[in-house]
């Protein structure tokens, strides 16, 4: 059994301190039926041979329920039990000897507190990582903090999954949400709890609402029946335009834009751009002539050009099959967003757009979210508003939808508070 990003998304580590009346083989089990992905012995005082019977015995268990086994520090122990894997730390055997040791066909997990470290485990043959303490923990006197910031930084630096572990339950588990890990080791809060196996289920909802590359799937198993998404940055990846529109049109007409457009234009409407491009760059048209020709601009970028989000149509594809009913909320004019959504040809999925303009008023308040949710005809906490924008996230969230975040360049900079905002986040819509 080899490593995958999906055996760490529960990660039970076990400690017999709570044990209290059951055995810790009934502490395991109860982890296991609540959906532990991956079981850790973890004993730091049993004399060996208990070690040993312990060990054989929740190995077992684990087969039967088809979750890897792995044994914490003891190489020799898991090599005879025939142990799924084992994990070390930077003070145990070294990641390559260790490596040597088992072979290539076993699971080695490495602690990592820091980039260098995470570097050199992968290097060494490590299958995935465990780093933290990312919370304070009381569960392991010596475990290091490490900051939400290095645990990113680990995950990008590296190619094999990572597992958070220290001081994680149900509270402050969200707050891992962006940074990347495949899942979260944890001791306490499964083994110190009352009801471990509705812990764990607890546990693991969370987890797979954290986990990047699961929130597609995690998403198709909430209560979700409709869907409300907004189009640009969301859907479709048009944003661009706005940064270039104000640049590209003084080309057309000869002139050499000065000065990075973007930022003016973003705050300005049309008409109120067009008269500054008049005196700035002394164009001749009238302001009602410049806004015509950019509109037409625009019109020519939605109808011709704006393409869909990668892996957009597949996942609109898979909501239409269970049959979730869609809809359009977009600022943007109706009759754009209808042509670069039939071009793309994904219109038929969505029953109707609705605009701002229809709705009568911005993203900032809720109308158009409330109009949509009732011409869907679905249940507020059962209808997932998709958004680019935290302002618009934030109306749709604060009146109560649930939320998903859709990574857009156009918002990198709010990127971190849209993640803590959304219910989910997607990086992508590719699977
Ligand atoms: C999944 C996981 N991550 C980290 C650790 C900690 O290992 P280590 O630093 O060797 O500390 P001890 O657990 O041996 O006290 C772990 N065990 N599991
Ligand atoms: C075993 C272990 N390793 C840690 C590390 O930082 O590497 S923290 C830790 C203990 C985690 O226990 P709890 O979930 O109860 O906080
Ligand atoms: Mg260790």
């Amino acid at each position: 059994m080899k490593c995958d990003r999906s055996m760490l998304l529960l990660y039970a580590v076990t400690d017999r301190a709570w044990t209290g009346k059951k055995t810790l083989l009934q502490q395991v089990e109860e982890a296991l039926s609540g959906g532990a992905t991956c079981i850790q012995l973890r004993e730091k005082e049993l004399p060996e041979e208990e070690f040993r019977q312990e060990a054989l015995a929740v190995k077992e268990l684990c087969r039967r329920y088809h979750v890897p086994f792995l044994i914490n520090d003891n190489v020799e122990l898991a090599v005879s039990c025939g142990a799924d894997g084992v994990h070390v730390g930077q003070h145990d055997m070294s990641a390559a000897d260790v490596r040597r040791r088992i072979g290539p066909g076993k699971i080695l997990g490495v602690s990592a507190q820091t980039v260098e470290q995470a570097r050199q485990a992968e290097e060494d043959g490590a299958d995935y990582l465990g780093v933290g303490a990312v919370f304070s923990t009381s569960t392991k006197s010596d475990a290091d903090a490490v900051s939400h910031e290095t645990l990113q930084k680990i995950c990008a630096a590296v190619s094999i999954p990572v597992c958070a572990i220290g001081g994680i339950h149900k509270e402050n588990l969200h707050l891992l949400k962006g940074t990347g890990i495949a899942g979260v080791a944890l001791v306490s809060a499964i083994f110190a709890s009352p009801d471990i196996r509705k812990s764990c289920e607890d546990l693991k909802k969370l987890a797979l609402q954290i986990n990047a590359q699961d929130t597609l799937e995690a998403l198709l198993h909430t209560n979700i029946r409709g869907a409300i998404f907004d189009a640009d940055g969301t859907l479709l990846d048009s944003m661009g335009i706005w940064d270039t529109l104000g640049e590209d049109y003084l080309r057309t007409k000869g002139k050499i834009p000065r000065e990075n457009l973007r930022e003016t234009f973003r705050d300005m409407s049309l008409l109120q751009a067009a008269c500054y491009y008049r005196e700035n760059y002394a164009l001749t048209e009238s302001p009602e002539k410049i806004v015509e020709e950019l509109n037409a601009m625009i019109t020519s970028f939605y109808e011709k050009e704006a393409p869909l989000k990668e892996g957009a149509a597949a996942f609109l594809e898979e909501l239409c099959q269970r049959n979730i009913k869609m809809c359009i909320a977009t600022a943007t004019d109706h009759s754009l967003i209808r042509a670069a959504l039939k071009r793309c040809g994904v219109l038929h999925y969505f029953t109707f757009i609705l605009t701002c303009g229809q709705a009568g008023a911005g993203k900032d308040t809720p109308a158009i979210y409330e109009e949509a949710l009732a011409l869907l005809g679905t249940g507020k906490e059962e209808t997932y508003v998709f958004e680019d924008a935290l302002y618009a996230l934030k109306t749709a969230k604060t009146a109560g939808f649930p939320t998903v975040g859709v990574k857009d360049p156009s918002s990198a900079g709010q990127e971190r508070e849209i993640i803590k905002q959304a219910d989910y986040y997607l990086y992508t819509f590719t699977k």
